[in-house]
């Protein structure tokens, strides 16, 4: 995946600016930063659901704005917000996906049941999924976005909202899918552990500029001896004059953390 100069714009306020970005094959790569620097941003021109409005970028080889189509067959979504059926269970909501994927019929049992045992709820496929915990739901919605084997996986905030346990749980499994499918892995998060537990390299933004890039190891090394991730993110990403974000990211975030309970 590559972007040049990717800059999107909503009026007078620049949320991506001049994005210069090369993510390889089969990494597992963090977008880092403050609530508005950009990171949906960038994901949503990545996945074509929002027209750059300068720049290019190219997804698992297809340009995003010249072969959209190529983009969205290639890659996997895991939105921060809902993104299944509570009122469907586990196999009927990779059912409806199975179809939209276009998987064909005789191949589609056996890939569901293959979705669902990696992310281990095999035992929770026949139950409503308004039932589910946050956990659950999260690692529903990563077999969902995965069930087409995409070359790309994006998920924005995994973790938002999950406990300890759940959190890892979802790292775990996550982790072992997309080893087993060779996919390319981006990721918005947060939560500094989860960027050191799952990143090969995070990029930190800053008011839509990428504002320092490479592996957790090497960004901690140049702050200092003992620094964590969260060091790096405070000198690098923080943005002092709106540290706490504006009204329209907090509720979004709440609303967020609210729906994984
Ligand atoms: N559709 C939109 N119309 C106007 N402004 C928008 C729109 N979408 C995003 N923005 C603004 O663009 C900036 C970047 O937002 P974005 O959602 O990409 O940030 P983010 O880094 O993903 O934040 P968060 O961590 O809160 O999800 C913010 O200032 C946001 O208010």
């Amino acid at each position: 995946m590559i972007a040049k100069g990717l800059t999107r714009r909503f009026g007078a306020l620049t949320a991506v600016d001049h994005l210069d970005l090369e993510v390889r094959s089969q990494e597992v790569f963090g977008l880092l930063g403050a609530n508005g620097a950009g990171k949906t941003t960038t994901i949503k021109m990545l996945i074509t659901l929002l027209p750059p409005s300068h720049g290019t970028a190219r997804v698992a080889g297809f340009d995003v704005t010249a072969q959209a189509a190529g983009v969205r067959r290639s890659i996997g979504y895991v939105p921060q917000m809902l993104s299944t059926d509570g009122s469907l269970t586990a196999w009927e909501n990779l059912s409806v996906f199975s179809r939209l994927y276009h998987i064909p019929r005789r191949q589609r049992r056996q890939r569901i049941a293959q979705a669902l045992a990696a992310m281990d709820l095999e035992s929770a496929a026949h139950q409503m999924v308004r039932e589910f915990s946050g956990g659950m739901v999260r690692r529903l919605e990563i077999a969902q976005a995965m069930l087409h084997r995409p070359t790309v996986l994006f998920c924005d905030e995994p973790t938002a909202g999950l406990d300890p346990a759940a959190r890892r749980r979802v790292w775990q499994q996550m982790r072992g899918l997309i080893a087993q499918e060779g996919t390319t892995l981006l990721l918005t998060t947060h939560d500094m552990e989860e960027a050191e537990v799952l990143c090969d390299r995070v990029a930190m933004m800053r008011r839509g500029l990428l504002v320092a890039l490479g592996t957790p190891d090497e960004l901690t090394a140049s702050i200092g001896p003992d620094a964590g991730l969260e060091d790096v993110f405070v000198a690098y990403a923080k943005d002092q004059g709106e540290a706490e974000g504006r009204f329209r990211d907090v509720a979004r975030t709440r609303r967020t953390a609210c729906r994984r309970g």
